[in-house]
């Protein structure tokens, strides 16, 4: 840890090149995180994910939800959804993550990984309709989960193990030049929930 990171608590950049990643840690107490954990499991409305493959539409085990300020149409995997009103818990958290990383967020993609074998393949979060080299602010409940980078060009890759309570920040050109993926693992049994802040640009 550097002297700057030591005042002002920004944590250092993962990636060695060609954009930004700040892992935080844990950004609340354990007792609070565990609340959280319990809140969105029982108040998101959780709904199966439906993607077109090689057009072919297949339903994922991962469950998926989208909250935002305005009824944004969010468009990926082919398919298309309509963000939800913001819940309580849901404004509470994004005002925590805008605190922490100095950036706004004007929605929410959430993330339910009921254990090890659901993950999410290589891809970078660069949607038409999101902001681009806009900040995503990540924070991940639940089971401790390995999640990594992997440069377009070079394949260089990194890992990083998000625990439970913490936050991640994915920024500047970051989606244009690294994937990323939360690879499957054998070794966990419990669920996750992540939940990506981001900034839609209306079209
Ligand atoms: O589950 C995670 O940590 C990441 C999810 C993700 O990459 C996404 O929703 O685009
Ligand atoms: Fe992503």
């Amino acid at each position: 840890m550097d002297l700057f990171e030591q005042i002002e608590g920004t944590p250092h950049n993962l990636l060695p090149y060609d954009g930004t990643v700040q892992y935080y840690g844990a950004v609340m107490s354990l007792s609070e995180a565990d609340h959280y954990y319990e809140v969105l499991l029982s108040t998101i409305e959780w709904k199966n994910d439906e993607a077109v493959i090689f057009g072919k539409k297949i339903i994922t085990k991962r469950k998926v939800a989208w909250y935002g300020d305005i009824p944004f149409p969010y468009t990926y995997s082919n398919t298309t959804k309509t963000a939800l009103p913001w819940t309580k818990v849901l404004l509470a958290l994004k005002a925590l993550v805008e605190k922490e990383s100095g950036e706004t967020y004007n929605s929410c993609l959430l993330n339910l990984y009921h254990e090890g074998s659901e993950g999410m393949a290589w891809h970078s979060d660069a949607e038409l309709d999101l902001k681009k080299n806009g900040a995503i602010g990540s924070l991940s409940f639940g089971a401790v989960r390995k999640f990594s980078f992997k440069h377009k060009k070079s394949k260089e890759s990194i890992s990083q193990v998000l625990q439970h309570g913490s936050l991640l920040i994915m920024k500047d050109e970051t989606q244009t030049h690294w994937l990323h993926r939360l690879p499957p693992t054998t070794l966990v049994f419990t669920p996750r929930i992540n939940l990506t802040f981001r900034t839609i640009e209306a079209s």
